[in-house]
């Protein structure tokens, strides 16, 4: 599109230099003719001289011109070159000047009025271009000599209105029907010769001209121009037809240069238009590169946001990949959690006692803070031990975990049904034998008759309870009770999470290690181990990682060497 409308605005550029150039050439191609004066008054029988003049506002370089006069009344003597009577060329070569002239010389022959005109005139410049002339004429009055009046002169019978003797030149108008007129001149003297021209009449322009001779030879020429005019009825005569005709020459003369001026003007109207179209075409162009350029700079600026943008999608992907990657092996995730109790006050010693407080509505409570605002994060396969003093809470997260407990505060995210809870004495009727505490435990944690079956004699085995499994474990030692828990809790093929509250430190050293033995088996297996103990011995030789509660607070989570470092030191103090 720019192109084109450079194209269109190159066109129009040249159009509008060569309408410029072309008023311009019309205006330097103007020349004007010109005589010396206004006018001349010359005496008969003396010769005058008359200057011709043409002037340009370019240095003219050839000029050429014909000068007519009347023969009648004028006769020419030097200046020019004489074409025939009346009619004297002059011709002006090289003067290079915006002005030339040349003086020409006559001797009036008689006593009358007049013209001299300048037609024909050629002006050529240096650069081969010519310019028109118009044309020019000037009165010569030659006045009257004695005796040369006229007293009167009359047309068909009437006066020639205006007429006086010293006037020697006279037009009127007629009817175009009227072919001839007669024409009667009276001398003032009688001494005084008249001779009166042919009055027959053309169409248009006549000459009649009357003579007189005084009696030394000199003679006087009175001009009667007759013109004979269309639609003029009559004979014409009267001054308001003459008016009437001189108005009509005037509109048609004033009409002729309007129409040359409208041309100008028309020239001027269609250049400013042209050049206002041009400016504006000019501006469009500007303006539609600028926005042009705008589209390309903010579509250049689009593409790098959407490249940044693009690639902060990809990095918050990468990232959100690796959060989900970590996240997906979180097991458990503890947040925030606060636990309150509801305690008793002053707690009865007796039924008795109790009673008695109830009916008199005298039991009080006050409120525990077991746990405040404890986090900490386990991942998959991870062995996590939790260390604190006694009553630090330690039972009481791992009750919140397995979901025995829910939190006052915050929550803990883990899969439930995963997880394997064991704790001494849970779940186990101290009123059944070993064996029916196995299916009754076994029972309580989700397993089946026919998997305690099948997995009877072994669980049996690694309690190292043979023998004893008919026996009430109301007789069994605390040792033995853990040991049958310990193996009826461990005997599933690696339960996913497996939460041991203090069960690894009880029973010999051989059971401890061969507990330890089976807990490594399933850390290997993947599962994820939570173990509470006392024993910083137990925390760190089988654990990975190490929580520290004291007081319900989180003091510690790390390396279980760096946890139970604090927590032993913490003790010594
Ligand atoms: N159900 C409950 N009602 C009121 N208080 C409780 C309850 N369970 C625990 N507590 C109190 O909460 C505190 C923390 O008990 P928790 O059993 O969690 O401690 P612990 O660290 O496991 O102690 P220990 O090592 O002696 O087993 C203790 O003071 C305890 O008395």
């Amino acid at each position: 599109m720019g192109r084109n409308i450079k194209r269109i605005l190159i066109i129009g550029m040249s159009i509008i230099s060569s309408l410029a150039v072309g008023i311009i050439r019309t205006e330097a191609a103007e020349a004007t003719s010109s005589f010396g004066s206004a006018s001349y008054e010359w005496m008969q029988g003396i010769e005058s001289p008359i200057g011709v003049y043409v002037s340009s506002d370019t240095p003219i370089y050839y000029m050429e011109m014909i000068v007519t006069y009347d023969p009648e009344i004028l006769q020419y003597s030097s200046g020019g070159e004489l074409e025939e009577e009346g009619r004297i060329k002059v011709e002006i070569v090289g003067e290079e000047s915006i002005e030339v002239s040349q003086m020409l010389y006559f001797v009036p022959l008689c006593s009358g009025t007049t013209d001299i005109t300048i037609e024909n005139v050629i002006v050529q410049y240096e650069s081969g271009e010519t310019a028109a002339v118009a044309s020019t004429s000037a009165p010569i009055t030659v006045p009257l000599e004695e005796g040369c009046a006229l007293k009167s002169l009359l047309v068909n019978g009437k006066i020639i209105e205006g007429f006086q003797p010293d006037i020697l030149s006279y037009t009127l108008d007629l009817a175009e029907n009227i072919e001839k007129v007669e024409v009667t001149a009276v001398a003032d003297s009688d001494t005084t010769t008249v001779e009166i021209s042919d009055t027959s009449l053309v169409i248009g322009e006549n000459r009649i001209w009357i003579t007189t001779m005084n009696e030394e030879g000199k003679r006087a020429v009175y001009t009667l121009t007759v013109n004979r005019v269309q639609n003029l009825s009559g004979e014409g005569t009267t001054k308001e037809e003459k008016t009437r005709h001189q108005e009509v020459e005037v509109l048609r003369e004033e009409k002729e240069e309007g129409g040359n001026d409208i041309q100008r003007i028309v020239f001027l109207i269609l250049a400013g238009l042209f050049f206002i179209l041009a400016v504006l075409l000019f501006l469009l162009i500007r303006i539609s590169e600028r926005k042009r350029r705008n589209r390309r700079r903010c579509r250049a600026k689009r593409i790098a946001y959407q490249k940044a943008d693009l690639l902060k999608k990809v990095r918050e992907n990468d990232r959100q990949k690796e959060v989900l990657n970590k996240t997906s092996e979180i097991e458990i995730d503890v947040q925030h959690v606060t636990m309150i109790f509801k305690r008793e006050k002053d707690e009865a010693t007796s039924i008795k006692e109790l009673l008695i407080r109830t009916i008199k509505r005298q039991r009080s409570y006050e409120l525990f803070k077991a746990l405040d605002d404890v986090s900490f994060t386990v991942y998959k396969g991870e062995v996590v031990g939790i260390i604190g003093t006694n009553g630090s809470g330690k039972s009481t997260i791992l009750k919140i975990i397995s979901g025995v407990l829910v939190p006052t505060k915050g929550q803990v995210i883990v899969d439930k049904n995963k997880i394997q809870l064991l704790t001494l004495g849970t779940g186990f009727d101290f009123e059944l034998t070993g064996r029916e505490n196995v299916y009754l435990n076994g029972a309580i944690i989700g397993y089946t008759k026919e998997f305690i079956d099948e997995k009877y004699e072994e669980i049996v085995k690694f309690a190292e309870l043979e023998g004893f499994m008919e026996e009430k474990v109301r007789n069994y030692s605390s040792g033995m009770v853990s040991r049958l828990g310990f193996a009826i809790a461990t005997i599933r093929d690696t339960p996913e999470i497996l939460i041991l509250d203090e069960v690894l430190s009880v029973g010999d050293m051989f059971f401890q290690k061969k507990s330890s033995a089976r807990i490594k088996e399933m850390m290997n297996g993947g599962s994820t181990v939570l173990i509470v103990s006392h024993s910083t011995s137990v925390i760190k030789s089988n654990c990975t990682k190490a929580v520290w509660i004291e007081k319900g607070r989180l003091r510690a989570f790390g390396t279980p060497e760096e946890v139970c470092e604090v927590y032993e030191k913490m003790n010594q103090e």
